[in-house]
């Protein structure tokens, strides 16, 4: 595991970018699993800079998200779905028909988990996965609990996720209450993995990730036993670890 710190997220984000560029330039057609939420939100940014400057080419890129709110449909603004066509895929030379994300109108769960995963599996292997980190050290949607869940899933949202995530909607009640999340199995199964964390409200879950004990009530912790992890953090992210 390599510990990257970085003195804001900007810096954060321009390393996290350069990192993805090398990924893409010595593998044109590569597989990227990406995420959503504010964490990489400025890597995206970056990487739209290098694309327009012409140093990126993603046309062979292949694309598949962490997670969906089960019940969104693509044109909601809060849609994992949204997200990337406006931080990313409408904004490079992406095929829209490489990138994929869970269904989130697909209301059978099952039904939808099954397909995504098999979609995933079939596509190959994640080339690399970026991470973002919950403020209750989740990864994807895979809430703390007692178990790690190894494929795609239906996850309920904690209340402190939804608490965290009602910033984006117009109250708490709008938060859909189930998500669809790639389970830590498919995660763990990425060649590479990226993890970008900021901000003082990550600090508690990030140290917990680090150096607490490899347990579900900590989804993050599980990153330890991947072989290829690089976790980039700001100052305040890292303000708990010495
Ligand atoms: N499902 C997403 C995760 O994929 C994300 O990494 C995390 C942190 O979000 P943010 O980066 O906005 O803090 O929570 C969200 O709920």
């Amino acid at each position: 595991m390599r510990i990257i710190k970085t003195k804001s997220y900007e810096e954060m984000s321009k390393k996290a970018a350069n990192i993805i560029a090398s990924v893409v330039t010595l593998k044109p057609d590569c597989m990227l699993g990406l995420a959503t939420g504010s964490s990489p939100i400025g890597t995206y940014d970056e990487l739209v800079k290098k694309y327009e400057a012409g140093d990126l080419d993603f046309s062979e890129v292949t694309t598949v998200n962490l997670d969906e709110y089960k019940g969104l449909p693509k044109e909601n603004e809060q849609s994992y779905y949204y997200f990337m066509h406006e931080y990313l895929f409408d904004k490079v030379n992406i095929n829209p028909e490489k990138t994929y994300l869970p269904d989130g109108t697909n209301l059978n769960s099952e039904e939808e988990a099954a397909r995504y995963e098999a979609l995933v599996q079939s596509l190959g292997t994640v080339d690399l996965q970026l991470l973002g980190l919950g403020r209750n050290g989740h990864i994807g949607f895979n809430e703390p609990g007692d178990h790690f869940e190894d494929g795609t899933h239906c996850v309920d949202l904690k209340e402190s996720t939804i608490e965290a995530n009602k910033r984006f909607f117009e109250s708490a009640d709008d938060v859909p209450k189930q998500a669809y999340s790639m389970g830590i199995g498919t995660i763990m199964r990425s060649k590479k993995i990226l993890l970008v964390v900021s901000g003082e409200e990550k600090a508690q879950a990030l140290k917990d990730s680090i150096y607490g004990p490899v347990t579900p009530e900590v989804p993050g912790s599980i990153l330890r036993f991947h072989p290829d992890v690089t976790i980039i953090a700001d100052e305040a992210a890292m303000s708990l670890i010495k």
